[in-house]
């Protein structure tokens, strides 16, 4: 299965009610600028990575994917995804302008289309191809019910009929406004509403600091957290540490990392107890696959940001030890063939085969109108 073509493609799915807001972001649409691969064999593989749909920055990714790793892909085995993959990773002038960032989500896409090939090859689905039986018990936690522009009756409403009308045993809500007091607010109206059974997970965005995350965290406690995502600034290795010997609650990150390293370091500090890796802000399924092993090492579990809107996660997350939790967002559910389904607080394995990021025709006949 020789590589023949990369062709770019950016799709911007509108997000639920028109537009979502966290303490630090505020969007309309959610971004997925990515790749489909060509082979002489006519398998299509498709990639994507996650963003908050700013064109010209998905420009410069797509264009990353196309022309800077495109040239050393034509006329490759597209099976030999490990090896494509320190070729890509190593190329020395890709990597003297960028070990992370832009050039990180270019070469995720690229990743993850490679292992949608190798599955499309063998006829089946990533969890297949990875060791999973299918029957596995993968539990789902919505986030798309409690972000921060909701009124406090919208969240509560929006989490009593996930709860009792969707079978979720888990939801995460939004923290990180502006006051403080208002977010315990929330998270004691939405405690009350559901009751002692459902889980609540938080998620601050990384918007707290030191002091603040130890105030609000000790407080939160009341309401029995599962966990607090995202207390402060994505790459304070220390300030997490510090904050995790401050309080009880335990800490989720890892949505924001681009390394393995970056993981390393947080889970050699005490600094995670929830580890969050992102294909789509990984390097693709080849390096979450090394990170969701460390965090396993480490006795940590693995519940991962979906960047890929739960799509490539599901089938990921079947398949590892480390992991029996993920998030669930639906906003791509519409633009995909094969959409992530959840039924009654679990995922329902996808019997397609692939990775789970091939777009619908009406999606891909989006592309020139953005
Ligand atoms: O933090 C998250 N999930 O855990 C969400 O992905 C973000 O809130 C959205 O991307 C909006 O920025
Ligand atoms: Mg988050």
């Amino acid at each position: 299965m020789r590589i023949t073509k990369l062709e770019p493609i950016i799709l911007h799915a509108p997000v639920t009610r028109g537009g979502i807001k966290d303490s630090t972001h505020s969007i309309t649409h959610w971004g997925a600028p990515g790749v489909a691969i060509h082979t002489d064999t006519g398998h299509v593989g498709y990639g994507f990575s996650g963003t908050h749909a700013h064109l010209p920055t998905d420009k410069l990714i797509v264009e990353c994917i196309t022309d800077s790793f495109g040239p050393l892909l034509i006329g490759e085995d597209a099976l030999a995804t490990r090896a494509l993959w320190h070729k890509m990773y190593k190329s020395s002038e890709i990597y003297w302008v960028g070990r992370s960032g832009i050039t990180h989500l270019a070469l995720g896409a690229i990743d993850i289309a490679l292992w949608d090939l190798k599955c499309k090859a063998l006829d089946m689905p990533l969890w297949h191809l990875l060791g999973a039986s299918g029957k596995e018990k993968l539990e789902a936690y919505n986030t798309d019910g409690g972000w921060l522009n909701w009124s406090k009756q919208d969240l509560v409403s929006d989490c009593k009929r996930m709860v009792e009308e969707q079978g979720y045993r888990a939801v995460k809500i939004k923290v990180g406004g502006d006051s403080g007091t208002e977010d315990l607010r929330r998270i004691e109206a939405v405690r009350h509403a559901l009751g002692d059974e459902v889980r609540i997970m938080t998620d601050a965005n990384g918007r707290w600091s030191l002091p603040d995350a130890i105030r609000l965290g000790n407080q939160l406690a009341q309401f029995d957290i599962s966990w607090i995502e995202e207390p402060m600034g994505f790459d304070d290795v220390k300030g997490h540490q510090r904050l995790a010997n401050a309080m009880s609650t335990p800490i989720a990150l890892g949505e924001q990392l681009y390394l393995t390293q970056q993981f390393r370091d947080f889970v050699q500090a005490g600094a995670v107890d929830y580890v969050q890796p992102d294909i789509v802000r990984l390097a693709g399924i080849t390096e979450w696959w090394t990170v969701a092993e460390l965090a396993h090492a480490n006795n940590l579990p693995v519940v991962p940001h979906v960047g890929d809107m739960g799509q490539v996660h599901q089938h990921l997350c079947m398949a590892h030890p480390a992991c029996n939790l993920l998030e669930y967002i639906p906003w791509l559910s519409n633009w995909m063939k094969h959409p992530a389904q959840v039924k009654d607080g679990y995922y329902v394995a996808s019997q397609a085969a692939g990775a789970g990021m091939e777009p619908t025709a009406e999606a891909l006949a989006t592309i020139n109108k953005i």
